[in-house]
């Protein structure tokens, strides 16, 4: 072979062998970048998880707090507010009542018409709050809520007319904790989820209202929606915090405001520390940060960069739109976590519009929706124990003797509980474990769909300022 060939062909080896060693060193560096990723996503997939052991404690500190701050204003985290709703609708309710339903997300106006239980006409208006309100002042707030209340009653038909001679009534469901002096009444104690106004019946109460309406075994009512609550019928004579008189029914419904349950038995991880640090109210409704709609997505979004970060996740740059917070939202990671295609191309999709990142590999498309399992699975199975503390601390948790057939309704709204399917079933499948299968045959978790608006309606007309003289006449 003459010289020219054989330095043709030395240089030819040497560029094939450069080439090899460039793509060994490319596949060391990506499989150590992957392997470094693997590993962000293993430790906190461990941080989160939720054994059944775990959850019990869980339980049995919200069950623990419920009795403190039941016995002090004060005593706990949870602020077990009394609701001063001490009768629940019982079917009989008749007439047009009105109901605003101001929701972290949403703001609905509603008009129902009651008669039959199986007959009630409802019609309402769903409006998106503002974003600008949710941070301004609550003058600006309440003036557009009654502007659209103005509109929604100028459009009232004659079916739905009130009686001459009578105001029109309404309940009002306000998604934020209030520390009420009265049915009517009561003091705002602190803004949450997105808002966070300077200077208003409590949605879970009326979800109770609404679930107990068409079925005399709901007991609870939890919201899972953009934050989350739960409110619970109580023994009157079990709130040693109380003062006032025994209602005549022996009961009172609890707010319990339990998004702000802290435990030390709580699965937090170094993303959930941040996000907090990083909210409008750090240091409060940690529970709520771990499971509610408006930061399943964020929490996702977190770990996301710190792979891309640490780990060139998505290549040698960090996407810019993975550094805004809240741009991946909780109905997003829904639609990703549910993806049913073999090619996961509505990740792809997703992953594409929201945060422009393209040519993901399928192995990376598939480390996203198991990100988005350990995000859904952890706050579905810690809102069971929330559930099974509840449950607890009035006795139900168990089958007594003669009680057989006894059930409990845990009546549900939310759109994060009734559009996330994977959430749902991880909460039930945690609910079955825990209560274990006798007890949890009685007990039974429903959607109360807008129990709330219905629920804030059905208060109105059960403290009716027109009631006794319907009854009289
Ligand atoms: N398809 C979905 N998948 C998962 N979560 C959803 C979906 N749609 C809505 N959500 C969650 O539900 C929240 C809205 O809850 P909703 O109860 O309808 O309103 P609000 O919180 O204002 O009362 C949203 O903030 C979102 O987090
Ligand atoms: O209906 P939303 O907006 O999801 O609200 C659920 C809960 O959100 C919490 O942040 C509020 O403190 C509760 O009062 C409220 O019930």
């Amino acid at each position: 072979m003459g010289k020219v060939a054989v330095a043709a062909a030395v240089v030819g080896v040497a560029a094939v062998s450069a080439a090899v060693v460039l793509v060994v060193r490319h596949r060391m560096q990506s499989s150590g970048k992957w392997a470094k990723a693997m590993d962000i996503v293993k430790e906190f997939e461990e941080k989160c998880a939720t054994p059944i052991a775990k959850l019990r404690q869980v339980a049995d500190a919200m069950t623990v707090e419920m009795h403190a701050g039941l016995a002090s204003d004060g005593g706990s985290k949870l602020k077990m507010l009394i609701s001063y709703v001490d009768n629940l609708p019982t079917g009989d309710e008749t007439g047009v009542f009105y109901a605003l339903d101001l929701g972290g997300t949403n703001f609905r106006v509603l008009r129902v018409k009651l008669g039959e239980v199986d007959n009630v006409k409802k019609e309402f208006e769903e409006v998106s709050i503002p974003p600008e309100l949710m941070i301004g002042k609550s003058d600006d707030l309440f003036d557009f809520i009654a502007g659209e209340l103005a509109k929604f009653v100028a459009t009232e038909g004659e079916d739905m007319q009130i009686p001459a001679g009578t105001q029109r009534e309404l309940g009002f469901t306000f998604s934020f904790p209030v520390k009420q002096s009265s049915i009517a009444g009561g003091t705002l104690v602190r803004w949450t989820k997105g808002f966070n106004i300077e200077d208003a019946v409590n949605d879970t109460v009326g979800t109770l209202a609404g679930g107990r309406y068409t079925d005399p075994d709901v007991i609870a009512a939890v919201i899972l929606g953009t934050g989350t609550n739960a409110a619970y019928v109580e023994r009157a004579n079990a709130i040693p915090k109380w003062q006032g008189l025994l209602p005549k029914s022996g009961e009172m419904v609890i707010n319990m405001e339990w998004g702000n349950f802290r435990s030390s038995h709580l699965p937090l991880s170094e993303y959930d520390e941040n996000l907090d640090s990083d909210s409008l109210n750090p240091g409060e409704q940690i529970y709520e940060k771990m499971i509610s709609g408006m930061y399943l997505g964020e929490i996702v979004r977190r770990v996301l960069l710190k792979m891309a970060e640490e780990a060139e996740f998505f290549g040698d740059t960090v996407p810019s739109k993975l550094e805004k917070p809240f741009i991946l939202r909780t109905p997003d990671m829904s639609a990703m976590h549910h993806d049913s295609t073999a090619d996961l191309r509505v990740v792809a999709t997703k992953l594409k519009d929201i945060l422009e990142i393209s040519n993901t590999s399928l192995k990376m498309r598939k480390v996203v929706v198991e990100l988005c399992d350990i995000v859904a699975t952890r706050g579905a199975r810690l809102s069971a124990a929330g559930i099974l503390g509840i449950l607890k601390k009035i006795g139900r948790d168990t089958v007594k003797e003669g009680e057989e057939n006894h059930k409990s309704v845990i009546a549900m709204d939310g759109g994060l509980f009734e559009h996330y399917t994977k959430f749902r079933n991880a909460m039930q499948t945690a609910m079955d474990e825990l209560l274990g299968e006798e007890a949890s045959r009685n007990i039974i978790i429903k959607l109360s769909n807008d129990g709330s608006g219905l629920g804030a309606a059905l208060l109105a007309a059960s403290h009716s300022q027109y009631r006794e003289y319907a009854e009289s006449t």
